[in-house]
């Protein structure tokens, strides 16, 4: 996807005024609550109409003003999903997925419904009205209804939001299989810096209507590592699960790391492990009740008045661990130094 957009919006006091160019398969659309992001969906839709500007896509022109060129949203080919599945209640599963289909022209049809129920497992809900459905289904069935219109981007305005946590996670790989599956580019709203890395590597910074900048979404959550309540957290991509008793080990790079057993823990997932739940000694510790015990080399040490991230080195993989100024003293923490990260089982998290 090239997406190249300049244009100046006003609503009542707010002017959203949008000047950037994205060349990417994903990017998420990060800022604070009113800051213009849904504004911006809607102008790339053209549910909104920009006052003056340029927004193009691949380098077709969706709106020109100078040109007086502006695309119908039907004829954009960019697909939206709410935060809220706003489906047709008075129809089927079914019928609401093949609604954006029927109205595409067959020439520009590239996705076999067929083979996207599978991807989105919902096969076995096709049949069901949707009033049936829960939060998790109805979403599935919104995103599946834009993906078979073919689209050429798929806008996601927050469609997470109002998920409980499990489903949340649940439904993430979903996403990012079938957007891969499928080539279908797309542009991601959130509040959540734990979704954003989930979901895409680049992220367009907002704030007051502006770009505030292009960054990555590993940045992002980096960036506001100290003024986050909770701390920094780090995603471990295991594999290779063992069963040890009522413990699982997985790997984790060139390491292993040991987590709690429960009930339904898939062969690899994304763990989160949070950098305050990291504790850093000097010497391997003799004896502790924590199952994980890693050797590893300071990388950067990156320090505000009360608290100083470490990045380690362990074996290959990065971790981060926050401690306090005094520990990184009394330690002698600094870039090369050779230390040894502690964590217990139980501080792995399971995400995905
Ligand atoms: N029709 C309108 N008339 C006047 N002001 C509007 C209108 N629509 C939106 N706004 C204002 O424009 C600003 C940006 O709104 P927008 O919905 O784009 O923000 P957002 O970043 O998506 O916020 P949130 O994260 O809370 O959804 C807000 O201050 C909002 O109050």
């Amino acid at each position: 996807m090239l997406l190249e957009i300049d244009v100046e919006k006003r609503l009542g006091n707010f002017v959203c005024r949008i000047d950037c160019r994205l060349e990417a398969h994903s990017c998420g659309v990060f800022g604070p609550s009113g800051s213009g992001k849904t504004t911006l969906m809607n102008l790339l839709a053209g549910l909104m109409q920009p006052d003056r500007g340029r927004i193009s896509l691949d380098g077709e022109a969706l709106f020109d003003r100078q040109k007086g060129i502006n695309v119908a949203p039907e004829k954009r080919r960019i697909g939206v999903v709410f935060q809220h599945a706003y489906l047709f209640e008075h129809l089927s599963v079914r019928n609401n997925l093949l609604y954006g289909l029927k109205r595409t022209p067959r020439e520009l049809r590239t996705i076999d419904p067929e083979h996207l129920y599978g991807t989105l497992d919902l096969e076995h809900l096709l049949d069901r009205r949707v009033t049936r459905l829960s939060g998790g289904e109805r979403q599935r069935v919104a995103l599946g209804r834009a993906m078979l219109a073919s689209p050429r981007l798929i806008l996601l305005d927050e469609p997470l939001t109002g998920l409980d946590r499990a489903l949340k996670f649940r439904i993430i790989p979903h996403l990012r299989t079938v957007f891969s599956e499928f080539s279908i580019p797309y542009l991601f709203i959130s509040h959540s810096h734990q979704e954003m890395r989930l979901m895409t590597e680049n992220v367009l910074i907002i704030e007051r209507g502006s770009v505030e900048r292009l960054s990555s979404s590993e940045e992002l959550a980096r960036s506001s590592i100290f003024s986050a309540d909770r701390g920094y957290a780090n995603f471990l991509e295991l594999a290779d699960r063992h069963d040890c008793g009522n413990l699982l080990t997985y790997r984790w790079g060139k390491n292993r790391l040991t987590g709690v057993k429960n009930t339904n823990a898939p062969e690899y997932a994304t763990f989160s492990l949070n950098a305050r739940d990291i504790v850093l000694f000097k010497r391997h510790p003799e004896a502790s009740s924590a199952r994980n015990i890693l050797e590893a080399t300071v990388r950067a040490t990156q320090r505000t008045e009360w608290l100083v991230r470490v990045e380690m080195d362990c074996c290959g993989s990065t971790l981060i661990a926050e401690i306090v100024p005094q520990s990184m003293e009394e330690l002698g923490i600094r870039a090369g130094a050779k230390i040894v990260a502690v964590f217990k089982a139980s501080a792995l998290h399971r995400l995905t």
